[in-house]
């Protein structure tokens, strides 16, 4: 599992037995007619998908193109991170698992992971930094109402990286009964091929719905936001190879790359190792990973995904650092031209129109990974950014 020089897995001895298990058994689950008939049944009746491509006609003028937006914020849950979740909960259930644990920041895929599991009536324990679980305490609420077991992390900055490594420490203490259904394309082998696969339902359906809506199955633009990078490989995965695809990845800027308090890892970051991958991290010289800092809880992460470290360094796509006050701008422009309040980690990718020149006739897709029902606070809190 690499991508370039990027990826592999590079997991402590006590994990190589369930981590190889999972290297060999996820590709023949994935591909049986079994899992994609429930797969797709879960999608369709229970995330309620397709998401709509939706014109957004006043966004469109200001910027001057045709604007469509994936409406992941639509889905069951309120995000992308469902689409994964029901991928990873069918996978743990077909190898025989009955304790599922995740790591969350946003808080977005810790509900959705409480979500399944209380569909396939599993245990469920959570991993969430102090500083998260105060920040995004709505989505606390609802894990714990769905009835997983929610532990702060106080180690660190108590942010993402935190919940990731107290995870992994848990499962290397039950190797054998827990699955760790991962939320991003980020830790060791399978998992950032598993995840983008199971996120590459919103660029099979970006295809389609163009060529209903503009007779064309492909835009000029594609734009996401970038965490670990889940649900920008999802729009982009089935246009890598179409050149005619221009790809536009917002990563988190923080207070800006060029100060300690940023989460910027495309621009800042250098070849390390970070949860079991090989990838771009932000280190110290001696290989400390560093801090990241960003107001939005899931983008908040020192690392990123393998496949999209290969693709920045290959020039495949084009990262914007946007920073936070910027995010808090775009997300009030959303919500007050479009009547859509999107998540502060999609605001990031709203925020990347301003650094854009486009032709009137370019047709952009941008996904609104999720809705910003969890980031009101956030929002007025910030109003003078607006
Ligand atoms: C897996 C840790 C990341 C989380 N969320 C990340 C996130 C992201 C960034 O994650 P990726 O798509 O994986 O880059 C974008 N949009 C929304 C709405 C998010 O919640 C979470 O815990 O919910």
């Amino acid at each position: 599992g690499f991508y370039g020089q990027f990826g592999g897995a590079y997991v402590p001895e006590i994990l190589y037995k369930c981590v190889h298990d999972l290297q060999d058994a996820y590709i023949p689950i994935i591909e049986s007619k079994e899992f994609q008939d429930e797969y797709n049944q879960l999608l369709k009746d229970y995330v309620g998908r397709p998401s709509p491509l939706y014109y957004a006609k006043r966004m469109s003028e200001k910027y001057g193109c045709k604007l469509y937006l994936k409406r992941e914020d639509l889905n069951h849950t309120g995000a992308h991170k469902i689409n994964n979740t029901i991928g990873q909960i069918l996978m743990a259930k077909k190898m025989g698992k009955s304790r599922i644990i995740a790591e969350t920041g946003a808080g977005q895929h810790g509900v959705a992971t409480a979500t399944v599991c209380a569909l396939m009536n599993m245990e469920c324990e959570i991993f969430m930094g102090k500083t998260d679980v105060e920040r995004q305490h709505t989505n606390v609420e609802r894990m714990r109402m769905l009835g997983a077991k929610v532990h702060p992390v106080t180690t660190g900055n108590m942010t993402l990286s935190d919940a990731c490594s107290e995870a992994i420490r848990d499962w290397c203490c039950h190797p054998q009964d827990t699955f760790y259904i991962v939320g991003s394309t980020m830790g060791p082998h399978p998992y950032p091929d598993i995840v983008a696969r199971m996120q590459s339902v919103i660029s099979k359906e970006i295809k389609w719905q163009l060529q209903e809506k503009i007779g064309r199955d492909y835009p000029d633009y594609l734009i996401a936001c970038v965490g670990g990078g889940s649900n920008a490989a999802g729009t982009i995965y089935h246009y890598i190879d179409d050149s005619r695809v221009k790809m536009v990845l917002a990563e988190a800027g923080g207070h800006g790359i060029d100060t300690d308090y940023t989460a910027a890892t495309m621009h800042c970051g250098t070849e390390g190792i970070i949860h079991g991958a090989r990838t771009l991290v932000m280190q110290t010289d001696d290989g400390q990973i560093k801090e990241a800092f960003t107001i939005s809880a899931g983008l908040d992460y020192p690392g990123i995904g393998p496949m999209h470290a290969q693709l920045a360094k290959s020039g495949r796509t084009k990262v914007f650092a946007i920073n936070d006050d910027e995010a808090i701008y775009a997300g009030y422009e959303l919500t007050r031209m479009e009547g859509i309040i999107p998540a502060i980690e999609s605001a990031h990718a709203v925020a990347t129109l301003k650094k854009l020149t486009f032709k009137p006739d370019d047709i952009v897709v941008l996904t609104v990974s999720g809705r910003g029902d969890k980031d009101v606070e956030t929002y007025l809190n910030n109003k003078k950014m607006a």
